[in-house]
């Protein structure tokens, strides 16, 4: 994506060789000759950079009122200010009023060239700083080595270049804004924003607002959150949660690109890869009247799916390992390692809140363990939810059933126990089962016929 520089000058040739020299360099460059053209086409769209000459004749704001508006606007955005020789007064008033730079003119090509990459490409560091900021503690990763996982990164790896449009599906905490962030990384939109439109969190006038930003007889009272993702992506987070009214507005987005504020009538062009996720099934939420078929089928180009924890438990070993040094590292600790009984335990769980859930519990875990330099987590450490599963698994009438019984008997009610759990814990993976406990897969499949497992080992996916 080309940066959008705005360059405001009086001067008609200055103008056109400014533009001329920056397109050379491949950025788009637009132009006003006056203070009311430079606020219409900030009002159009936000750029990455504005020039300003602050000698503005005939214009109704001089160069530093009109910097003034500008900086009231668009606090972030970096302004150069242009200056003839002779008011170097003027371009120094200007730094302190909140220009990134000036320079005087005449000037050369090269110099100009050179104030523009820093300047924007400090507002670059800056946006992705704050977004640093906003998201420690959120993945840059899909951390998983079941087939579900790889199969959900080798699609995103695929169509992130594309710009294709993405719904992602799964149960909550699954990792679906996880997925949406990597898609935009490894996107071509990569350098510019990824914006979260949550519609959950706010009421419908307030959503609609939030998205398509304000106006008030004209002015921009605020920009919205698809200008903000100009360029880069917008992930609509829990796209059923939109009311009806909102989903038409989007549709026309994805239609042709452009929009208009709450309370304004301007069209705002804007190219924007729209990423949604849900965890309710949209088909029922289409029966019931509830979502636009219209909409699912634009924002469903290509599907991905996210199953949740329990359906790919081998992927509970990295993730906990991953949650666990990750905490630490933010805490300056040291790793703690997780023991083979803390993680059996970890595995047998079902973890209904999915990965956000097993990522609370190991923080927990590490805070709550006593003293200050945790080095193993062991399984007695774990929440009593959490252990309780396996205890569940292992029935105390199966204890009973042990001690009362002769060898023979016990050690089949044993096994068989034992090997109800083990299974589980690898999603029914037979291959993986066998090779964790130790014997040949062949001879593990004999043994579960023997003590009557055969049918009852749930998902094989081997
Ligand atoms: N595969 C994964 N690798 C690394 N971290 C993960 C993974 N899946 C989930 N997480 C972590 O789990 C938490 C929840 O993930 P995320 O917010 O992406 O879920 P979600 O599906 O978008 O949930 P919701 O719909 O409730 O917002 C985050 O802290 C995220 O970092």
């Amino acid at each position: 994506m080309a940066l959008d520089i705005l360059i405001v000058d009086d001067e008609a040739d200055i103008r056109e060789l400014v533009a001329g020299v920056l397109e050379d360099e491949g950025y788009s460059a637009r132009t006003a000759a006056d203070s009311d053209s430079a606020l219409a086409a900030l009002a159009e769209r936000r750029p990455s950079l504005a020039l300003l000459d602050v000698w503005l004749q005939g214009s109704r704001l001089d160069g530093l009122q009109l910097l003034d508006e500008i900086k009231r606007r668009h606090p972030t955005l970096p302004v150069i200010v242009v200056s003839g020789h002779g008011n170097l007064d003027t371009a120094v008033a200007a730094v302190r009023q909140g220009a990134a730079d000036f320079i005087e003119k005449p000037f050369e090509s090269e110099r100009l060239l050179h104030l523009v990459a820093r300047a924007t490409e400090t507002d670059r560091l800056r946006r992705e700083n704050a977004s640093l900021k906003a998201r420690i503690g959120d993945e840059a990763e899909l951390t998983g080595i079941s087939t579900a996982i790889n199969s959900v990164r080798a699609t995103l790896k695929r169509v992130a270049a594309t710009g294709s449009r993405v719904l992602i599906s799964g149960p909550a905490g699954v990792g679906k804004e996880v997925a949406a962030r990597l898609l935009h990384d490894w996107s071509n939109r990569s350098t510019a924003p990824f914006i979260i439109g949550a519609a959950a969190a706010m009421t419908p006038e307030r959503l609609e607002e939030e998205l398509f930003g304000m106006e008030d007889g004209g002015e921009v009272i605020r920009p919205g959150l698809l200008e903000e993702a100009h360029g880069g992506t917008l992930f609509l987070d829990e796209i059923a949660d939109m009311p009806l009214t909102t989903q038409a507005r989007i549709l026309r987005v994805l239609t042709d690109q452009s929009f208009t504020r709450v309370g304004g009538s301007r069209t705002i062009k804007v190219d924007v890869r729209v990423v949604s996720s849900s965890s309710r099934d949209l088909a029922d939420e289409i029966a019931a009247g509830r979502f636009r078929e219209d909409l699912y089928y634009r924002l469903n180009v290509v599907p991905v799916h996210l199953p949740p924890l329990s359906a790919r438990r081998e992927d509970l070993p990295p993730l906990a390992e991953r949650f666990a040094a990750r905490y630490a590292a933010e805490r300056r600790l040291p790793t703690p390692t997780i023991t083979a009984d803390a993680m059996a335990a970890l595995q047998a769980y079902d973890w209904p809140g999915n990965a956000r859930q097993l990522r609370n519990v190991i923080e927990r875990t590490i805070i709550l363990a006593p003293g200050d330099r945790l080095a193993e987590i062991d399984a007695d450490m774990l929440p009593p939810e959490v252990l309780s599963t396996q205890s569940e698994m292992v029935p105390n009438n199966s204890a009973r059933a042990i001690m009362g019984s002769p060898l023979r008997e016990a050690r089949e009610t044993f096994e068989r126990e034992y090997l109800r759990i083990q299974i589980r814990r690898f999603s029914g993976n037979i291959s993986r089962t066998a090779s964790f406990i130790g014997m040949e897969r062949s001879a593990l499949h004999r043994k579960l016929k023997t003590l009557g497992l055969a049918d009852s080992r749930g998902d094989e996916e081997e």
